[in-house]
């Protein structure tokens, strides 16, 4: 319980604060007030129960009418408080999930916990970020809202139908029947309590496994939807493959883990419910009841049972409130655990602690790099081969080749400072470097932001944007198609254009003009340089890019056949 407030509290507190945090707790209070609103409405109706009924029993058509009245009257206050409160809680609850989201956003982007903290990366990775983050800050927020507003106004509603009660159940239970020479004075008024509580055990003991099994929906479905957005993603490379059959068996085994989970559900739901549906059935009428033997003994009139039974009901009902939340608490639980784990592993995001970190970076002032005694490893803990000591110029270009495997984009990403694993130093510019990745994935949502990635379009100038693209050749897709389709080249050129747009002090390239043919590749390279003389240029290739000019070459580990034998 402790734990679980912990997690809960914390989330709180991020929704609930910062700039503007007054709106939040101004919308909250109002909320929490119309409630109150509601419950005023239950009590009077409490009252205007015996009203009615004696005025029924007193065959007083007048009364009775007037009554009619009283009832549409509250009914229209309850309606109406209920819609505004609906209202109210809506807006704070996309205010406070929009303060959730930026927060797990700046957590997980800015501590680099979206890179660190991936399976196979780091032993505390986390398990579907993009569910945490778009999901279960909506039901963190929704829970909080709906269970502490019910809480508070229940709580407030239980002291008044306490009262209530305790002013109408005037009424002893004789036991004579049972052979004792006793009375429980007031039974109506102790009963409640008893019979709630015997039942909130009983729900607990029943619904306690609900809470794993809740955990786990959460998983199976997001690993569900990740396995068809993957499809998504790679469909020309599972229709090359003619990949259909294998994707299927893949999307099954996925889907069987949704059924098995969703099965699970049904089995402890069920249990719950044998139950929780009764109760929730009798907990309305037992109450009349429990007082009939007080009215045929004559102790109340009817409009009297039935006001003593609607007070009844009343408290059992919000005292009940435990046992009708379960599966609404128990999910609250899930989510808590899954969206604070995701906030405590980004705040302090940590590779395998295992496996050595000790690698040193130090930014000169400079554009030029030195390493020396680097040893990088793999995040399982095996080491590669030792990176030669080296130094490299402001300006200067480096090749690094080696056999496939042997470390070349590990050491890349050593350098950008993305690489924790491993010992040694590195003397590096101080802004970090733009990096174009093997396999030259492109990033941003049209053509233009993906040859300005990570700069924003509007922060360059646009004419210099459109003269970098049709220096490249892709002017013809600035109409039409997007992003779509671009082929390996071509995702090529638009890395060059990134590079040349974003004019950085140094630049890594990883096999990037690979798929270019030569001509194309010593027109670029040779427009590349000149657009960014003063940028140093470290390049993994596995053969000499054409049009580039070399100051030094590395060897990683063994190097490539070719060369070996040139
Ligand atoms: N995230 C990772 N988890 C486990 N092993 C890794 C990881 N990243 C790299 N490795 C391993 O580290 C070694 C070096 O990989 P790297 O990608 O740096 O090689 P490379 O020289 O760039 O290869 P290629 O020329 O084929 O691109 C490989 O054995 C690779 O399997």
């Amino acid at each position: 319980m402790r734990v679980l407030l912990g997690r809960a509290g914390r989330l709180a507190r991020i929704a609930a604060s910062g700039p503007g945090a007054w709106k939040g707790w101004i919308l909250y209070l109002a909320v929490l007030g119309l409630s109150f609103v509601g419950v005023w409405v239950s009590v009077r109706l409490i009252a205007w129960n015996k009203a009615f009924y004696d005025a029924l029993g007193a065959m007083d058509a007048g009364a009775a009418l007037r009554q009619v009245g009283v009832f549409f009257a509250l009914v229209s206050l309850s309606a109406a408080s209920w819609l505004a409160g609906d209202w109210l809680r809506k807006r704070l609850l996309i205010l406070w999930r929009a303060r959730l989201t930026s927060r797990a956003l700046d957590l997980w982007l800015d501590g680099r916990g979206y890179w660190l903290l991936r399976p196979g990366f780091s032993a505390q990775a986390v398990e579907n970020p993009d569910q945490r983050v778009a999901e279960d800050c909506r039901l963190y927020v929704q829970n909080l809202l709906t269970l502490t507003l019910d809480l508070v106004s229940e709580i407030v509603g239980l002291v008044s139908y306490i009262a209530v009660l305790w002013s109408v159940s005037t009424f002893a239970l004789s036991l004579g029947g049972l052979g004792l020479d006793a009375e429980i004075p007031r039974y109506m008024f102790w009963l409640a309590p008893v019979y709630v509580l015997i039942a909130s055990l009983v729900t607990h003991l029943l619904g306690r496994p609900l809470n794993r099994t809740y955990f786990e929906r959460e998983k199976v479905e997001a690993d569900f939807r990740h396995a068809l957005v993957q499809l998504r993603d790679r469909a020309d490379i599972v229709a090359q493959a003619g990949g259909e059959r294998a994707e299927r068996h893949r999307l099954d085994r996925r889907f069987a883990a949704v059924a098995g989970n969703w099965r699970r559900v049904m089995r402890r739901e069920l249990v719950l419910g044998l139950f929780e549906r009764p109760y929730f059935q009798t907990v309305l009428r037992l109450p009349t009841f429990f007082a009939l033997p007080m009215y045929f003994a004559g102790a109340v009139t009817l409009g009297g049972l039935m006001q003593v039974a609607s007070a009844f009901s009343s408290v059992t009902t919000t005292l009940s409130w435990f046992i009708f939340k379960y599966k609404q608490l128990a999910e609250f639980v899930a989510v808590c655990e899954r969206l604070d784990g995701l906030m405590q592993a980004a705040g302090h995001p940590a590779p395998d602690p295992d496996v050595p970190q000790a690698i040193r970076t130090e930014t000169g002032g400079g554009r030029g790099l030195d390493v020396s005694g680097l040893h990088l490893a793999t995040p399982g803990g095996t080491w590669l081969e030792p990176v030669p000591d080296l130094s490299l110029a402001s300006g200067q270009t480096m090749l690094v080749v080696g056999a496939s495997g042997q470390g070349k984009t590990t050491f890349l990403s050593a350098l950008a400072g993305l690489w924790p694993f491993g010992t040694g130093t590195i003397r590096r510019p101080a802004v970090a470097p733009v990096v174009l990745p093997a396999g030259a994935p492109v990033l941003g949502e049209c053509l233009l932001s993906a040859a300005c990635y990570p700069a924003r379009p509007e922060t360059l100038e646009r004419a210099r944007v459109l003269a970098v693209i049709e220096r490249i050749g892709l002017g013809h897709r600035l109409q039409g198609a997007g992003l779509a389709g671009l082929s390996m080249g071509e995702r090529q050129r638009l890395g060059l254009a990134r590079a040349v747009l974003n004019r950085p002090d140094w630049l890594l390239m990883d096999e990037a003009t690979s798929a270019l043919d030569p001509a194309s590749e010593a027109d670029l390279l040779a427009w590349l340089r000149a657009e960014l003389a003063g940028t140093t240029l470290v390049v993994v290739a596995h053969r000499p890019p054409v049009g580039l000019s070399v100051d030094q070459v590395i060897t990683l580990g063994l190097p490539d056949l070719e060369r070996t034998l040139a």
